[in-house]
């Protein structure tokens, strides 16, 4: 048994969770103020875990601490593969050949770069929203143009508008589709049918195909996960992003794994890319996929304690919000629009009027006004007191009306 309800401080280890939110969220400097000490903050933010990284992670690392000498390094022997492929064949009955698969410090790290080799300047990238904003700006780092394709958002439910979809991958000028599934911020996970409908859209337009799949191994209890490269074993341009960071909270660590079938892409990758890797993060990777499930399984059901308890605390507390469970994912979406105006800044009012980080309104994309996401992987009295004072601060709002301060 593992303990997610320890409480463990991450002061003065350089975390973006506690050091890095007046930079992230507001665009601030340390010289913003709030009524809450910072380490009176309950952080529900950016997207890591309050949990301990798994000991079979931790002892993976000290094993290769052992062998005391860090120089260059890069994957030169099957083991990893063999640990990364085994994982994704148990777990989603799929799998690819050695050579297809490459490594980066990060997902966005390897977008950025994808989009120029992908992508003429004159080209423009699909992608569904909301979105996590880094798929924006992977296009606006490389000068191109992004194309939205808004959720059809139906009584708190998201699905694809497959004719908008249509419509803008006919595009000749549209060459590249980033699919995020699971998705952030929905928490849907996409299943096999509307997976085949995408592909057929994208196999018409000859599109290229990111499928970002991130949140995949973090699945509610009975839901499961298609990768894309099973719903098109045979398309050349699909390019698949997994990693260890998210579900093992190593992000830190900096290693994420992508799969590019396609031969000359994959050759420029290599030409162009820092083909080095950190010798740690590779341990712990493969130590990870080796040996991380007893660890992964008992965090999911801790996981779906979590999210049960916010829809009990929002039903009660805040009838009006809409939330349903997400599919995947340890971010909760919960539309408050019925207490808020559009315009409203959601992050700077729970900031203010409840001491609780999180994101929210403009911040993914478009087609977002009106939510807050919440981070639940915190242990479970973090997150009580979170919903507390979220609730609370919402049911004060209007016999305590918030202003905005200027911003310094
Ligand atoms: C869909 C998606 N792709 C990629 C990343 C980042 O990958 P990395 O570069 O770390 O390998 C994230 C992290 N999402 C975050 C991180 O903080 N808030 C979020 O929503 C993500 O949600």
């Amino acid at each position: 048994m593992y303990n997610f309800d320890e409480i463990i401080d991450r002061r003065h280890t350089n975390a973006m969770n506690t050091d890095g939110f007046r930079s992230y969220i507001f665009h601030a400097d340390d010289s913003m103020t709030f009524p809450y000490r910072d380490e009176e903050f309950i952080r529900m933010w950016v997207a890591d875990m309050e949990f301990a990284t798994p000991d079979v992670v931790i002892d993976g690392i000290r094993e290769r601490l052992d062998r005391r000498i860090f120089g260059y390094t890069r994957i030169f022997g099957d083991d990893y593969y063999r640990a990364f492929s085994g994982w994704c064949r148990r777990r989603y009955g799929w799998d690819f050949p050695r050579e297809q698969l490459v490594t980066s410090n990060g997902i966005i790290p390897a977008l950025y770069e994808l989009v120029d080799y992908i992508c003429a300047p004159d080209e423009r990238v699909l992608f569904l929203t909301p979105s996590y904003a880094y798929f924006q700006y992977a296009a606006d780092f490389n000068r191109r143009e992004a194309v939205k394709c808004d959720l059809i958002y139906d009584e708190g439910r998201y699905t694809i508008d497959f004719e908008d979809l249509e419509r803008k991958a006919a595009d000749p000028k549209t060459t590249l589709f980033i699919l995020c599934n699971p998705h952030n911020p929905t928490g849907r996970v996409w299943r096999e049918p509307e997976l085949r409908q995408m592909a057929q859209i994208i196999e018409r337009h000859r599109l290229w195909v990111i499928s970002d799949e991130i949140h995949c191994d973090l699945l509610r209890r009975g839901e499961s996960h298609t990768p894309l490269g099973k719903v098109m074993p045979d398309y050349s341009r699909l390019v698949t992003c997994m990693a260890p960071s998210k579900t093992f909270n190593m992000a830190g660590l900096m290693f994420s794994n992508v799969i590019i079938r396609d031969g000359a892409l994959r050759r420029r990758w290599l030409e162009r890319h820092y083909n080095f890797d950190n010798p740690l993060s590779v341990a712990a990777a493969q130590a990870a996929y080796e040996r991380g499930e007893p660890w992964l399984e008992e965090l999911r059901a801790y996981l779906d304690e979590n999210f049960a308890l916010t829809a009990a605390t929002l039903a009660e507390k805040l009838p009006r919000a809409v939330f349903h469970v997400s599919e995947a994912t340890y971010l909760a979406w919960v539309d408050l629009s019925a207490y808020f105006e559009p315009d409203e800044n959601l992050p700077l009012f729970f900031a203010h009027r409840g001491g609780v980080l999180l994101e929210g309104g403009d911040m993914f994309v478009q087609h977002s006004d009106g939510f807050i996401r919440l981070n639940l992987a915190c242990p479970r009295a973090t997150l009580a007191e979170g919903l507390r004072r979220i609730c609370e601060a919402v049911n004060t709002k209007h016999s305590e009306p918030f202003t905005a301060p200027d911003p310094q």
